[in-house]
């Protein structure tokens, strides 16, 4: 498996399905797929049950999610130390973006429940997370200012070496 993780808005899900063309491989996209799963989406199932019930579904979700694919990760998954060393067993592509790139993309952001509140908050879990992306990451690529089809090409040139 391959794993693309990162922070919100880093653009996990929009180059992944670009990156699975690209090696003429499955996409899965996690956070819809446990959406379906619920019949709820993710805004919902954290006012109706609760973050904690997000997180078990996510590592779930990773457990039994098997075979070759090219999976986009929510942004928390990195979170559960079970899900690191899952991340770990497969190849774990880290796609950093700086925080100003973040708060630009995500600046009319409502479906993500995590990206809300007040800025200095947003901004201490970004800090807070940085280094479970590097120390579960096999390769980090930068994403700012980079298209999603230039990014997957990079990653894409990553594997292959
Ligand atoms: N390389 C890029 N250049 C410009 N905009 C981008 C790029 N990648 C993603 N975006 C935009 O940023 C926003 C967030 O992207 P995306 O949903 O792919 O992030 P994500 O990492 O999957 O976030 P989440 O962890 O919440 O699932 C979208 O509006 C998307 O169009
Ligand atoms: O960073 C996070 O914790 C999240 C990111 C999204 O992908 C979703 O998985 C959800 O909104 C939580
Ligand atoms: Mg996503």
């Amino acid at each position: 498996m391959i794993y693309l993780i990162g922070f919100m808005g880093s653009g996990k899900s929009t180059v992944a399905s670009k990156l699975a063309q690209k090696l003429q491989c499955s996409y899965i996209e996690m956070d819809e797929s446990i959406e379906k799963q619920e019949g709820l989406t993710i805004p919902e199932m954290f006012t109706q049950q609760g973050e904690d019930y997000f997180r078990k579904k996510e590592r779930e979700f990773l457990r039994n999610t098997k075979g070759e694919a090219v999976v986009s990760t929510g942004g928390g998954v990195i979170l559960s130390p079970e899900n690191r060393e899952i991340l770990r067993r497969g190849t774990a592509v880290y796609l950093h973006a700086d925080w100003e790139t973040i708060v630009d993309r995500l600046k009319n952001d409502t479906s993500r429940p995590l990206w809300s509140g007040d800025e200095a908050e947003k901004k201490q879990r970004f800090e807070d997370r940085l280094p479970l992306y590097k120390e579960t990451a096999h390769h980090v690529v930068v994403v700012d200012d980079k298209a999603p089809a230039v990014i997957a090409e990079e990653i894409a040139a990553r594997l292959k070496s």
